[in-house]
């Protein structure tokens, strides 16, 4: 009887990376070993482990694992059943591990999105193939069972829309800039040290890594992969504190948004910062939690709440996966047996809709807001709202902010709009663009 079904044996581990997420689930495993025992009805045993720095102080005692320098050894240890992948990145190491275990026929259980986005679909093939398990959960939205509950627990439903608050980095970012006024960089420096951010910090702040969780949902949640080239993504490096507090003056908060829809003509999804109305439940989830988001036919719409990033959330889903295996469970991982659907292209940002939030940098004298509403008025863009904080009295400065906040109009009306305001003599910066997520 091989390791997997035997019921008694432990199921043993080889650890590829040991950063915050893989020490952090040697730590789990360890303090509680009984309950996981219980439940998977056998242990988990952390045979063997590889990583950058053999030496590095990691809290956790090494002494009795076998070391590989080369993580991809992991795969030819006989008496490693299962391979964690946690390193990280779409290609190199952690690409060529997942690849050889799989053809091996061991199962993988990975926290790595950015794989899953851009490999997922010839890595499912590899998993079918082989009749070897690929599971992700730590993959979206850190300690929220987002996986599990698109793939299981709406298993019967048809999803029309998924998406929500995907990047706890930004998220901490946007929160703590608001609250306390701190600049930017002293915010990120924090998520760093907290373990929240990716080994490249750009891949959070300019929206890539909520891009890749979203291409994981959006092809769960719609039964096919997701073209990832196709999706829009914009980051969050152009708001700063005055949009923060702009936008609380207009009564909203802004969010980095990851949405997904099918529609008749196509799937529309997208990354980008969003206004969001302050009394909306969207709007409370704060700091490093994430919000998962779904509406679909019968069950309507759901949201899951918890924290997406940091060593004890993202623990915790890759043991609860370790766990699923351990139990000899096995699903599909687009949660659809024998598909060869072809990717899912996304729509090209103009044909959306949408309402939209302007700040721009203006001269400081008469005619301005009406040549800025001209422009629109051409554009066939509709004006909601506007504002023009007085300066203050000794203030001498020549440039004035201008805040608009416009109706639902077309994305290709708005691109037009900004792109002849920005070339307004009057208009002295690039404007800063946010949408307004109504719903
Ligand atoms: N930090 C977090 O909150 C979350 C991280 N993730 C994902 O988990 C994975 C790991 O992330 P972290 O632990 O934060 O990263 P980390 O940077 O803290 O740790 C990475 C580990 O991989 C090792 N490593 C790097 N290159 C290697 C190689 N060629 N061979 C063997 N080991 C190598 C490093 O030595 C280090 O131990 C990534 O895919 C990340 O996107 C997912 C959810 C949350
Ligand atoms: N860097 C990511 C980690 C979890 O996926 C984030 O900030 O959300
Ligand atoms: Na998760």
């Amino acid at each position: 009887m091989s390791a997997l079904s035997s019921s008694s044996s432990p199921l043993r581990l080889g650890i590829a990376g040991l950063g915050t997420v893989g020490a952090g689930v040697i730590k789990l495993i360890e303090a509680n070993a009984d309950l996981i025992s219980a439940r998977a009805g056998r242990a988990l045993k952390v045979v063997a482990v590889s990583a950058r720095n053999r030496k590095q102080d990691r809290g956790i005692c090494l002494d009795t694992l076998r070391w590989y320098d080369n993580a991809a050894d992991l795969v030819n240890d006989a008496e490693v059943d299962v391979i964690v992948e946690l390193i990280g990145g779409a290609e190199g190491t952690a690409r060529t591990l997942v690849e050889a275990a799989l053809k091996a026929g061991k199962p993988v259980v990975t926290a790595n999105k950015a794989l899953l986005a851009l490999h997922g679909p010839a890595l499912a093939k590899l998993s079918a193939d082989n009749a070897a398990p690929l599971l992700f959960e730590a993959a979206v939205a850190g300690g929220i069972p987002a996986i599990k509950t698109v793939r299981e627990g709406l298993a019967a439903d048809r999803l029309e829309r998924i998406g929500g608050i995907l990047n706890g980095t930004c998220n901490y970012i946007l929160t703590v800039m608001r609250e306390t006024g701190q600049d930017f960089a002293t915010v990120l420096a924090d998520a760093q040290k907290l373990g929240y951010a990716e080994a490249d910090p750009s891949t959070d702040v300019d929206g890539w890594d909520a891009a890749h969780k979203l291409a994981i949902l959006a092809g769960l949640a719609f039964g096919q992969p997701v073209v990832f080239d196709s999706l829009h993504v914009e980051g969050i490096r152009q708001i700063g504190s005055a949009d923060l507090d702009f936008a609380r003056k207009l009564g909203y908060r802004i969010k980095l948004l990851g949405l997904a829809s099918l529609r008749e003509d196509g799937l529309e999804a997208r990354v980008t910062p969003c206004l969001v109305r302050e009394d909306a439940p969207i709007a409370q989830v704060d700091g490093v939690f994430n919000a998962v988001v779904t509406e679909s036919a019968f069950a309507g719409r759901l949201m899951i709440e918890g924290r997406g990033a940091g060593a004890g959330p993202t623990a915790s889903a890759v043991t609860a996966d370790l766990i699923d295996i351990a139990r000899g469970k096995t699903v599909s991982v687009w949660g659809v047996e024998h598909s060869d659907k072809p990717a899912l292209q996304a729509l090209p940002l103009s044909a959306g809709k949408g309402a939209f939030y302007l700040r721009l940098l203006v001269e400081d004298r008469p005619g301005v807001i009406a040549d800025v509403s001209a422009v629109l008025r051409d554009c066939g863009v509709s004006l909601r709202s506007m504002l023009q904080p007085t300066p203050a009295r000794n203030e001498t400065t020549p440039h004035v902010p201008l805040i608009l906040v416009t109706h639902q109009t077309s994305e290709a009306a708005m691109q037009d709009a900004v792109t002849r305001i920005k070339a307004l003599s009057v208009v002295t910066a690039s404007p800063v663009v946010i949408r307004i997520e109504t719903d």
